[in-house]
């Protein structure tokens, strides 16, 4: 399994984000992105995902089952928790295991320590809560590729620790993360992107 990303360009709102970007990620690797505000993190993420539409270029996933898209594969978690504050933790993910189309909502709960928070409304959660609420979709169905967009934001250190953890044995069972980070994320990436590099702005101009 190879995810690769060739001759991308995409534009937000008329204007050009990034032009002729490639690059690829073979299953049990990692690839941080990297770049200031504004550079196209998050827009790469969801151009790889589907929910933005590229001008021009690809994105493949070698190995890929032709009746499944890039993005039925993927686990995006953006910067929105798109948690449901009216139903309870586990609730939620119970929620997202139908949407998804099946998943273990216990396993989920203890891939990000959420257990004692079950039986509480999502909408009571601290914002460090509600990310790890996010999160445990990541652990609620497996999917081969994580598209992760600043995903240790608000996570308390055992919180970065079990993200960590997560990304470690998602590779480790040959799986593919993208994750954007202004930080780092506490693991050796095997590789990564700057999105603000001079070739990246020079093709953006
Ligand atoms: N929905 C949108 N409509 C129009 N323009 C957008 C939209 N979303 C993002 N943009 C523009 O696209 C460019 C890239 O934004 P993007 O969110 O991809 O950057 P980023 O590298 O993820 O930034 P940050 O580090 O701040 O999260 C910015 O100039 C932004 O204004």
């Amino acid at each position: 399994m190879e995810l690769q990303i060739r001759d991308l360009t995409c534009d937000r709102g008329g204007r050009r984000v990034f032009a002729g970007l490639s690059l690829a990620v073979a299953g049990g690797e990692g690839l941080l992105l990297t770049g200031p505000n504004g550079s196209g993190k998050t827009s790469l993420l969801r151009v790889i995902c589907g929910l933005v539409e590229p001008v021009s270029g690809t994105v493949s996933l070698s190995g890929k089952p032709d009746d499944l898209s890039i993005g039925q594969l993927s686990h995006y978690v953006a910067h929105a928790d798109a948690v449901k504050p009216a139903l309870t933790v586990r609730e939620n993910l119970a929620f997202w295991a139908r949407f998804l189309g099946g998943g273990d909502v216990d396993r989920a709960l203890e891939a990000f320590d959420l257990d004692g928070l079950a039986p509480y409304g999502a909408g009571l959660l601290s914002s460090g809560q509600k990310r790890r609420l996010a999160l445990s979709r990541l652990a609620l169905v497996t999917r081969p590729i994580w598209l992760l967009d600043e995903p240790s934001v608000g996570l308390d250190t055992a919180s970065q620790k079990r993200l960590a953890g997560q990304m470690e044995a998602h590779m480790a069972r040959g799986g593919i993360v993208l994750a954007a980070s202004h930080t780092g994320l506490g693991i050796d990436f095997a590789k990564s992107f700057d999105m603000g590099r001079a070739g990246a702005r020079d093709a953006a101009a």
